[in-house]
Parts: structure tokens; sequence; C-alpha cells
């Protein structure tokens, strides 16, 4: 059986097993010094179907991950939505209620909806980290990847300021090997000339795997989007037919919000399998259904 085929087996799968027993004990010997002592299933399990089963690739994957989490406790020490719940209100972000034709996750960021002046790119960052965390525990999606759509209308010089070199770096790395999560296209649209600058920034460090993946659509992006997205998924603003922007955007952040405990689980032991513990008293019982046992 070949690494796409094994992704698709459940994660309790006999198959499954003698892969998950081998990347748990690599992950042990390499993590002895850091002092993680468990690895669940269901965390290792993320990283193998991110690497279609290799677990030489997958190890690589789970290291990577760990140490962009330590390097960055800005980011990632914090995952509260409330702590964002300002900048959530805008419609800054929404994941779509539905997969794209392939099965992916879509995911809109309107960088518009962004103040500068009153939020950081750290806690901008943390936003798109704590969908990603979230969406990640998803079966379906961590065989299916997802696309991501960023609608730069209104980018301006106090957005490109907040993106140095470092954040630069830190983006084109959970973009490429440091987040498990396939990552399927990254669509652009309204992107201003001045935009470029920033983009020169991070294009250099992303892999020529995902750089074909990335398409900038400018601002005639209605036909050119539909090319990669059906008109039943997308919001009207975006071309299509599905819910509107607002809608999807507040059904989101609703979602994050009772995700809330979950999310600082999360935050506290990375490496443990916290939506499958018996103790699903950390989500909600609505969310478990919708969110966690598709697929
Ligand atoms: C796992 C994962 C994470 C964590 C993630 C993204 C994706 C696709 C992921 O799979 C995309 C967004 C990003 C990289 C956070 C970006 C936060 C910054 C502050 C936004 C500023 C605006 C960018 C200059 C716009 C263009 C970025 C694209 C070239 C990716 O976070």
């Amino acid at each position: 059986m070949n690494g796409p085929q094994l992704s698709e087996l459940p994660d309790d799968s006999e198959q499954l097993e003698p892969f998950v027993s081998s990347l748990r004990r690599r992950a042990l010997q390499a993590s002895e010094l850091s002092g993680v002592r468990t690895f669940s299933d269901g965390f290792l399990i993320k990283f193998l179907r991110a690497r279609d089963f290799d677990v030489e690739l997958s190890l690589k994957l789970l290291l990577n991950y760990q140490r962009w989490r330590r390097e960055s406790p800005e980011i990632s020490g914090c995952l509260s939505p409330s702590s964002v719940l300002g900048l959530l209100s805008t419609s800054y972000h929404a994941v779509l209620p539905q997969r794209d034709h392939s099965g992916s996750r879509v995911l809109v960021y309107r960088i518009g909806q962004w103040n500068p002046k009153d939020w950081s790119a750290f806690q901008v960052f943390r936003i798109s980290l704590m969908t990603s965390e979230i969406i990640s525990m998803e079966t379906q999606t961590q065989r299916r990847g997802l696309k991501a759509i960023f609608d730069l209308q209104g980018w301006s010089l106090g957005h490109a300021w907040q993106i140095n070199p470092s954040l630069a770096r830190k983006i084109s790395s959970v973009l490429s090997d440091s987040f498990p999560l396939k990552v399927r296209g990254i669509h652009l649209v309204n992107e201003p000339m001045f935009f470029r600058p920033v983009f020169a920034m991070i294009r250099p460090f992303l892999p020529d795997k995902i750089k074909q993946r990335i398409h900038m659509h400018g601002a005639d992006f209605h036909d050119t989007l539909s090319d990669f997205f059906s008109p039943d998924i997308l919001p009207p603003e975006y071309g299509g037919e599905g819910p509107g922007i607002e809608e999807v955007c507040q059904d989101w952040t609703n979602q994050l919000l009772q995700s809330e405990k979950l999310l600082q689980q999360i935050a506290a032991h990375p490496t443990a399998d916290i939506a499958s513990t018996p103790d699903s008293s950390l989500i909600s019982e609505e969310a478990q259904t919708e969110q966690f046992s598709q697929g």
C-alpha cells in the first residue's frame, strides 16, 4: 500500500500501527532533550498523513513544528480567540462551510479588515495558527489539505512595515515544512503593485512545489478564481453563489470562540491528542460533531 492509500485508512486501522510506532520511537529519541515524553497516536498521524506516511519526512516535519513553536512564542504562546476578538469581529477571516471539489478546506483572509494600528502582525498570525490547529484535527483535511484566498484590497504601507525578514521567514516556514497541513493552493486577489516587495521577501524561502501553487489574480479575479473554485462554495463577494462573506466570517468566529479551551490545551500540551481524549468537556458537543468527526 502506498502513502496516499494509507492516508485513506481510518486512524484506528491496524495497518497504520507500524508507522505510528516507528515515528513515535524516532520522535522520542530526537526529543529526549526537549523533555517531551508522550506523543498520542492522533498527533503522530497528523504528521504521517501530511507526508504520505514517509516516516523520515514526517519526523522532520514534527521536529520543525516543535522548533517553530519554540522560536515563535509571541505567536504560538497564546492561542486565545477572545484575545483577538476585535479583529475577528471585523470579518477578517473565515473557513468556508463547504470543502472544494477535491475535498480541501477553503480559508479566506481579508487583509484590508486588519488595521495595523490596532493589531500587530503577531496577533494576525495567531488567528491563522488557531484555525490551522483546529482544521488539522479533521481527518479529511489531513488527507486533502487546504487552499487559502488572500484578499489584499486595502493593503497599505502600514501593513508592509509589519512584515520584516524574520516574520517573512516564519510565514514561509509554516507554508513549507513546519506545520502538518498540506497547502494545496494560495490565491491572492486585489493585490496592489506595492505588495510585490513583501512577496519578494517570502518567496525565496519557499520550495518550488509551493511557489507553483501561488496564484496572483489581481483585481479582475472573478473569472480566474472560478477556474479553481466552483461558484457553489464561494461567497458572492468572490464571484460565487454561496453564503455571504460576513456570515461565514461570523460563523467561523463563533467556531473559534467555542474552541477556546481546546486551543489553550494545544498551546499547553502540543503533542497530546486533545480532540479525541475521553474528556470531551474540552469542546462543546456541537463543535465536536460538526468539526471533528468528519471523514
Ligand atoms: C499552517 C498555516 C499557517 C500558520 C498560515 C497560512 C497557511 C496557508 C498555513 O497552512 C497562511 C497564513 C499564515 C502564513 C499567517 C500570515 C500572517 C501574516 C501576518 C499576514 C500578512 C499578510 C501576508 C503577507 C499576505 C500574503 C501571504 C501569502 C504569500 C501566504 O499562516
